[in-house]
């Protein structure tokens, strides 16, 4: 039996994991619910699970993390306002199952030397499959990570073809049903982004051996080449309750938590190169990456305030990832050492250079 704590549990993520707590009450307890506003659904979950301990926003979820004992705090949180209960998790010592992958890319360094090893298991599907796959062989064994994209609504379109997208159809992702800040980041290619960045950090592989292949059905969720030419993948139908449960025990499988694929049937899998011209995002992200320091933390910062301006109408679809792109060169890098408070200011700094942006391309 594991203690779990779920942050976001009003979410996607968080009522999927909640699924997977319902069907499997012999392997899992819930200790505690944290959520940002919606009250209402937090009340009812807290009482359909049994938990005393439910907070609402950050503050009250970090305190949560720290008073309440579990083996496992799943941080299904949206946005880089996860970062403080990604830390407080990691300093109490508690196994992390990390959906919210802003955390991680914006606090870098700072969160990886904070974890033990195996204290952060990933549940970003592809993070996951990348566990997965990396269990069958040695770090040095392994030559390339091959990370897939479904390439979004708007795949095999030209920049131009994208000027005039709504958000509605932003939000059409074509095969996972998602938040809405991960499904505009989808269509955008900077969830990509994001991913190439997180897999460097949790897997430790420079970004020169990491690619993205454009793979529309998503059921192959990612890939390990290894130095022998063999290529291990993870395929399963798309259902983000394998890589949540297997988050909350990793890295036990829990019967029937997903249905497998088909083999019954015909199927026509592809895989193709991302258009690098169309969708910048990828390139960019590779480009902080290697940069590090406040980079990754900037091009968040940037592409949170952008997508909240999309959404509301004030620029169009290609101008969140031009205005990541102006923040990421208008912000320097400080002299000094990375702290967590220079990393904070410089977000700050960040929402502000793109909110200037986002003013002037609405006005
Ligand atoms: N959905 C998916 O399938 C996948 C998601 N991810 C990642 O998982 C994370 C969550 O995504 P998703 O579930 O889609 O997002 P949602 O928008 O569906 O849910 C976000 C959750 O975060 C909560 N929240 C927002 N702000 C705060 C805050 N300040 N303090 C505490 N809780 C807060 C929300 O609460 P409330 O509802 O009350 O506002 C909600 O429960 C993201 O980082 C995303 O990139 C990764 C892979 C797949
Ligand atoms: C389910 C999941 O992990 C998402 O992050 C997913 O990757 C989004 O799909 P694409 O970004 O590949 O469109
Ligand atoms: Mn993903």
């Amino acid at each position: 039996m594991r203690t779990v704590i779920i942050l976001g549990s009003t979410g996607s993520i968080g009522t999927q994991a909640l699924d997977v707590i319902r069907a499997n009450p012999r392997d899992f307890e819930v200790v505690g619910l944290a959520a940002g506003t919606n009250r209402a659904l937090l009340t009812e979950q807290a009482d359909a699970f049994g938990v005393d301990a439910a907070a609402l926003g950050t503050d009250e979820a970090i305190a949560l993390v720290r008073d309440v004992d579990a083996d496992v705090v799943l941080n299904g949180i949206t946005g880089s306002v996860g970062l403080g209960a990604t830390l407080a998790t990691l300093e109490k010592g508690t196994t992390l199952a990390l959906a919210n992958k802003e955390s991680l890319i914006v606090g870098g360094d700072l969160v990886t030397r904070l974890a033990a090893p195996g204290q952060i298991v990933p549940v970003d599907s592809e993070h996951s499959a990348l566990a997965q796959a990396l269990r069958s062989g040695i770090h040095s064994e392994v030559r390339r990570l091959v990370v897939t994209a479904s390439g979004g609504p708007f795949r095999g379109r030209t920049r131009e073809q994208m000027r005039t997208v709504t958000p509605a159809e932003a939000l059409a992702h074509p095969t996972w049903n998602m938040g809405r800040v991960v499904t505009t980041n989808s269509a955008t290619l900077v969830n990509k982004g994001l991913e190439v960045i997180e897999a460097h950090l949790l897997f430790d592989v420079p970004y020169d051996r990491i690619e993205v292949v454009v793979h529309p059905q998503s059921l192959v969720h990612s890939m390990v080449e290894f130095i022998d030419g063999s290529t291990i993948a993870q395929a399963s139908p798309p259902d983000m309750r394998l890589p949540i449960s297997l988050g909350l025990d990793w890295p036990r499988r829990i019967g029937g938590v997903g249905a497998p694929i088909d083999w019954t049937r015909a199927h026509e899998w592809t895989f193709e190169p991302l258009d690098d011209t169309a969708f910048p995002a990828v390139a960019l992200a590779k480009e902080v990456g290697r940069a590090g320091g406040i980079h990754p933390a900037v091009y968040n910062a940037a592409n949170e305030q952008a997508v909240e301006a999309f959404h509301d109408g004030r620029i169009g679809f290609l101008d969140i990832v031009d205005t990541v792109r102006a923040t990421v060169d208008a912000v320097p890098a400080p002299d000094g050492e990375l702290t967590l408070e220079v990393l904070l200011a410089a977000e700050a700094e960040a929402r502000e250079a793109a909110d200037r942006r986002i003013a002037a391309l609405a006005g």
